[in-house]
């Protein structure tokens, strides 16, 4: 496996070694001892996600607060999304920042978000299937989030804001400077 932190501390991009033969391909989407000799720390899995959507959906940016916080394992199982990662750690060099990354069936790469930091993808082809590993289970009342174009963190999506396609939840997330992030 290749493991390579982002510009953002504890942030990864991981690419699994993928087995090809007549059949087909195998791969790892996660092996604990293999995580753990990669980035130095362990990442205790509690809950498997799967999100299938179409093109020009953007899901974020989310995290959950408090003792509900969660780190994440993404990758994209049909299609290709743009991923990111936005630094809300308070007393982070890097806070306020982004961290992006392509991620598809074909490149099989895998993205670890760390706690504190917020999640949001946007599709970019017809649909797209994000399978994604959480280390805390879900809790309606710690779900959170900011708007994915906040011009603070300017984030470049690439897409016109009117082709962008958003829950009526995340078309109403304040901006990270509206926002009192309780992690
Ligand atoms: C995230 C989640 C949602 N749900 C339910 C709540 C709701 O009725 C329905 C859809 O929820 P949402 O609109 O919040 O789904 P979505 O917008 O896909 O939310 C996800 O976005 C990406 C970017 C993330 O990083 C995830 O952690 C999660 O926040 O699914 C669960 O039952 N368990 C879960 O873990």
């Amino acid at each position: 496996m290749n493991a390579e932190e982002t510009n953002l501390k504890g942030c990864w991009i991981l690419e699994p070694d993928v087995f090809e033969d007549e059949r087909g391909y195998f791969y790892e989407g996660f092996n604990v001892e293999k995580f753990k000799k990669a980035t130095g720390f362990d990442f205790d899995v509690k809950q498997i996600n799967q999100s299938r959507s179409s093109k020009g959906v953007l899901r974020g940016l989310h995290f959950q607060t408090g003792d509900k916080a969660q780190a994440k394992l993404v990758s994209c199982i049909e299609g290709e999304v743009l991923d990111v990662a936005v630094d809300l750690i308070n007393d982070s060099p890097t806070f306020g920042e982004y961290s992006l990354v392509r991620l598809s069936a074909h490149n099989k790469k895998h993205f670890y978000i760390p706690k504190g930091m917020a999640h949001g993808f946007l599709v970019l082809t017809e649909h797209a299937k994000l399978m994604y590993q959480v280390d805390a289970l879900y809790s309606k009342e710690h779900d959170s989030g900011i708007i994915y174009n906040d011009a603070d963190i300017s984030i470049p999506w690439g897409m016109q804001d009117d082709q962008i396609i958003l829950s009526e939840k995340d078309k109403n997330l304040p901006t990270l400077k509206e926002s009192k992030i309780d992690f």
